[in-house]
């Protein structure tokens, strides 16, 4: 018996065929709870016992298998409360191989929608698979920092090969259908309606050995011998070590898949479980597993997301524009089916923006990610124009012209002439104030900010910018939109920088503060790097450019003139026309294959820029270990994200550390800015900012917040009293 308040359940119902049909409900996804898991096993127990069933299919609710086992479980299991359910291989070889794989009646599973992690290790254990073309089929566990803890790690290699399997577990990168049916994971391909009682036939044809009775943990056709198999996951090491160095939970896996081959799949079995259980208790799990969750929940906000609002469609969006930015925004909105109008000023630019949008789909085309004939589709949703004619029936605007204050004012007043009263106009300025941009209009509630970061149809983030006017239904659609075209949206407050530029401008500062004081500019670049960040500052500023890294820096100065570190080194390098990676020389020096090289060079510009700071070199910042690099370099970061929070420009931690992540590649491994902070504890860092405030400065200086939290122990993600924006 089940209580009210369990998490999912499976039912079961016996067929006059004999078979018993087990369908695991737990929306929305069918994931595996403890709950489900129990219950699935007390209604197998009880269909090998019945007289009356002579063969079982497994299917999910819904149209969907299962999304794996259940990730908020993950916490239970740590704290060690689920009983015998967590010893190391209860699940997967007491339950899972002895009782289901090794029954004496004969399983199939019934696949439709996603079969994902444990979902997919349940289908495995059954004696056939059949599914749709469309449903996924993956072991995408290693995204959450611990790898396939049901048997996947054994079955999947024995059924589609060893390569073929690193290459799923490895990049958590699931299959259709169609090619799990070229591959032998699945037997056969139906459709949705036919499915049930295709798998049903198929049990009782395995019954009447009208089909083959497989066992895949014992399957030996597929995996390939010994010592080939060896030179196979030797490369595969090499490769996770080279993707991820600083990441163990792939090498871990890749022993066990290496187990199972060499000592057999039992043995395989058992370091798995072990393996599985020390991996959901390590730090990068839980870092990956906050992040999964905060994606997810930054759909949430209070205020908007949760007063019955519904998100109004919008067929038609207009971008001004076809640079840089306007170019890519146009490109990820038609890759999401969206008809597209590109306003330029003259045909010139207009030819020019609408060029760079066949240039970014004719990449996927060159990749191998597009065909022909969807190119021809995608690019026909793309109409240019030079005048306001066609705005009369767009339902969203996304204005991307030069950051000039007055001409997008002029803009937004045109806008208001020519578009509906409903119509969205959303700004993708990066720097100017939305207030000052909606000065000369009455559409205060409908303008918005939509930024994006470059390039816009790669980069996962979109930062949604609002006023104190923007009505939350305006904030609704628009994020609506940026779930269809696969964004992930983070709503923020007005201020200059928003949330992911404000939060990182002290990254280069104190980047630059250091190398004045004498420490290596290329070494703080390297440690960088190797704690996980895609570039350092340095290298970061050169692909950036200097000529946006100097008007952003006097956008601070203006704004934060008491913490922005004032240097010279970059407008010296320009005055000199090193401006970056585009000019080919700025921090670094660039070949023509773009790879960056130190230069010795640098010496004379950074001596130039200390002495017109009135600064000396520090023999201790010159012989600065790594781990006091990163925290120079980081914990200024953290406390712009705490003052940003105490602002109530971010609605809580959680999205931080999402923009950080999507926003700068702060790697996911740690979770983020402030689940990182937080690792480490408010009192250590604000102790460690106030001691260097003394010696370098009002730059370090730990903000309210930032005492406050370190004065109470608090961590500095717990909710904000007093966050909301004061209107
Ligand atoms: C022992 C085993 O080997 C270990 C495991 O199985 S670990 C788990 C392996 N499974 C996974 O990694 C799959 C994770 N999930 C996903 O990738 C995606 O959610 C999905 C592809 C299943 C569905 O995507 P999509 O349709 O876009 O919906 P999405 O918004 O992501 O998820 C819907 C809801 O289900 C929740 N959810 C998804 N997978 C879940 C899971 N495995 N456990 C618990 N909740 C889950 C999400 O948190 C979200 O909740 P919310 O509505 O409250 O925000």
């Amino acid at each position: 018996m089940m209580g009210s308040d369990a998490k999912g359940r499976t039912v079961m119902e016996v067929g006059a065929d004999g078979v018993a049909l087990i369908t695991i409900i737990h929306p929305p996804v069918n994931a595996l709870s403890f709950d489900v898991l129990r219950s699935l096993k007390d209604n197998y127990d009880q269909a090998l016992r019945r007289d009356d069933v002579k063969a079982i299919v497994i299917t999910g609710a819904k149209n969907k298998f299962s999304g794996g086992f259940d990730i908020t479980a993950f916490e239970e299991t740590r704290k060690g409360t689920m009983g015998r359910e967590q010893k190391p291989g209860y699940i997967s070889v007491e339950i899972m191989t002895d009782t289901l794989e090794a029954a004496r009646k004969p399983s199939v599973a019934a696949i439709d929608g996603l079969a994902l992690g444990g979902g997919l290790e349940i289908a495995m254990v059954c004696h056939a698979r059949i599914s749709t073309p469309t449903a996924q089929l993956g072991l995408p566990e290693l995204q959450l920092g611990v790898m396939p803890g049901f048997g996947g790690t054994q079955r999947l290699p024995r059924l589609v090969g060893l390569s073929k399997a690193l290459e799923m577990i490895l990049m958590s990168k699931p299959v259709k259908g169609e090619e799990a049916y070229t591959l032998g994971l699945v037997d056969a391909i139906v459709s949705p309606d036919e499915l049930v009682n295709t798998a049903r036939q198929w049990a009782l044809d395995i019954l009447d050995c009208r089909r083959p009775w497989v066992r895949s943990l014992y399957k030996t056709d597929k995996i390939e011998p010994l010592g080939e198999a060896r030179e196979i996951l030797k490369f595969a090491r090499a490769q996770a070590r080279k993707q991820a160095p600083n990441l163990q939970h792939p090498l871990v896996c890749i022993d066990c898949i290496e187990e199972g081959i060499a000592s057999g799949p039992r043995a395989g079995l058992w370091k798995e479980a072990e393996a599985f259980q020390g991996l959901m208790r390590s730090d990068t799990s839980k870092s990956l597993i906050h992040v999964f969750f905060s994606q997810r929940g930054t759909m949430k906000v209070p205020g908007v997301t949760d007063i019955g609002l519904v998100p109004r469609l919008v067929n038609k969006v207009a971008i001004l524009g076809g640079g840089l930015m306007g170019s890519g925004i146009a490109t990820a909105l038609i890759l999401s089916n969206y008809p597209v109008i590109l306003k330029e000023v003259n045909d010139k630019f207009l030819q020019a923006g609408i060029g760079r949008v066949r240039a970014n789909l004719q990449s996927r085309v060159k990749k191998g990610k597009m065909t022909q004939e969807k190119f021809e589709k995608t690019i026909s949703l793309l109409k240019g124009v030079i005048d306001y004619e066609s705005f009369k029936d767009v339902d969203m605007v996304i204005e991307a012209v030069i950051e000039n204050v007055s001409l997008k004012q002029q803009i937004f007043a045109d806008l208001e002439k020519y578009c509906r009263p409903h119509c969205i106009l959303a700004s993708n300025t990066s720097t100017i104030d939305l207030n000052l941009i909606g000065e000369r209009t009455k559409s205060q509630d409908r303008i918005v900010g939509a930024h994006f970061f470059s390039p816009a149809h790669i980069m996962p983030l979109l930062e949604i910018v609002r006023t104190k006017q923007t009505s939350p239904q305006v904030i609704v659609d628009l994020l609506d939109v940026g779930k269809k075209i696969r964004k992930t949206p983070v709503v923020v407050g007005n201020c200059t920088g928003f949330a992911v530029n404000r939060m990182f401008f002290p990254y280069t500062q104190a980047g630059l503060l250091l190398v004045e004081r004498g420490t290596d500019l290329y070494q703080i670049d390297r440690v960088i790097s190797k704690f996980g960040m895609p570039m350092g500052p340095f290298r970061l500023a050169d692909l950036v450019g200097f000529g946006v890294a100097i008007a952003t820096g006097m956008q601070f100065i203006q704004e934060f003139p008491e913490r922005t570190y004032k240097s010279m080194l970059i407008p010296l390098m320009q005055e000199d026309k090193r401006a970056g990676e585009a000019t080919r020389k700025g921090f670094y020096v660039y070949d023509e294959k773009r790879k960056a090289s130190p230069d010795p060079e640098l010496k004379k510009y950074i001596e130039k820029s200390r002495s017109i700071s009135g600064v000396t070199i520090d023999p201790k910042l010159v012989k600065l270990p790594e781990k006091d690099i990163v925290e120079m370099i980081f914990f200024p970061v953290v406390n712009e994200a705490c003052r940003v929070l105490a602002e109530g420009i971010a609605v809580k931690a959680a999205d931080l550390d999402i923009a950080a992540v999507m926003g700068m590649g702060f790697p996911p491994y740690r979770g983020g800015i402030m689940f990182w902070a937080d690792t480490l504890g408010s009192k250590y860092i604000y102790s460690r900012l106030e001691e260097w405030s003394k010696t370098y400065g009002e730059f370090f200086k730990p903000c309210a917040y930032l005492a406050e939290r370190a004065a109470k122990g608090a961590p500095l993600s717990s909710p904000v009293e007093q966050a909301k924006p004061r209107l």
